[in-house]
């Protein structure tokens, strides 16, 4: 297996956090992923790609060998669950918290809660932990819908400063987790390119202690 590396990046605010992360361990890529409709896109290192993913996906691109390594949120690993794949570094980027929101009181109801969320497992996870029956709806979106159009009691998201939940008449109810954007590395390129990854993770720990 070369020593060529392909990092697995999703659009938005973990590209936008991640480029200045790879600039300071000297990756740059040749053009705008941001703009870009290119998938693939080499980088200014002749041995290190970019591979553009919904971030979703990330954690299956790097399990499965589609990538080497990948930048992914940990709400995104939590529910991904596969424990096949390093996670050696915390990035500090991407900050938010994961939280049940709802109206306010909605989670004191009794019975049978309805959790809209598209973290369905660490719902699942969560509310088993607490010995409550609930019923999951899964969404991929716009979550803070389903309890205005009566659908859901509450909902599981992603929270940084409470903004898209006050809009919509909710409110932060129960903190589940802090999260930040994490490096996952798949096993099989640790093995084969350990040097070069090594190498990489060590100068990514250096830019984030700038
Ligand atoms: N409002 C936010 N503030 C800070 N971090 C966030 C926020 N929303 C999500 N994140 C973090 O950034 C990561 C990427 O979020 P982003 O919005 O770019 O993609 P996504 O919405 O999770 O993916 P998709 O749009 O495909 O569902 C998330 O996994 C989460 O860890
Ligand atoms: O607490 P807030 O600051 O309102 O952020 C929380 C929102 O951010 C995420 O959505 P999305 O990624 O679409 O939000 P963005 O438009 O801020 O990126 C998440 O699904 C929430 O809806």
């Amino acid at each position: 297996m070369s020593d060529s590396l392909t990092i697995a990046l999703s659009k938005g605010r973990i590209l936008k956090e991640t480029l200045p992360l790879l600039a300071q361990t000297g990756i740059e890529p040749l053009e705008d992923p941001g703009s870009s409709r290119k998938l693939v896109l080499p980088t200014n290192q002749p041995d290190v790609q970019l591979v553009i993913v919904r971030a979703t996906d990330v954690p299956t691109y790097v399990e499965y060998g589609g990538a080497d390594i990948g930048v992914s949120g940990k709400d995104v690993l939590m529910e991904y669950g596969g424990q096949d794949l390093y996670e050696p570094l915390d990035l500090n980027i991407a900050r938010c918290r994961l939280m049940v929101a709802g109206r306010p009181g909605a989670n004191l109801r009794e019975g049978r809660l309805r959790i809209a969320t598209k973290f369905v497992n660490i719902a699942r996870r969560y509310y088993a932990e607490r010995g409550r029956q609930v019923e999951l709806i899964k969404l991929y979106g716009s979550m803070e819908l389903a309890p205005l159009m009566g659908m859901a009691d509450l909902i599981v998201d992603v929270v940084d400063t409470g903004n898209t939940l006050r809009a919509n008449g909710l409110e932060p109810l129960e903190h589940i987790a802090d999260i930040s954007s994490r490096l996952i590395v798949n096993k099989a390129s640790m093995k084969m390119k350990h040097r070069r990854i090594k190498r990489f993770i060590t100068e990514m720990a250096q830019a984030v202690q700038r």
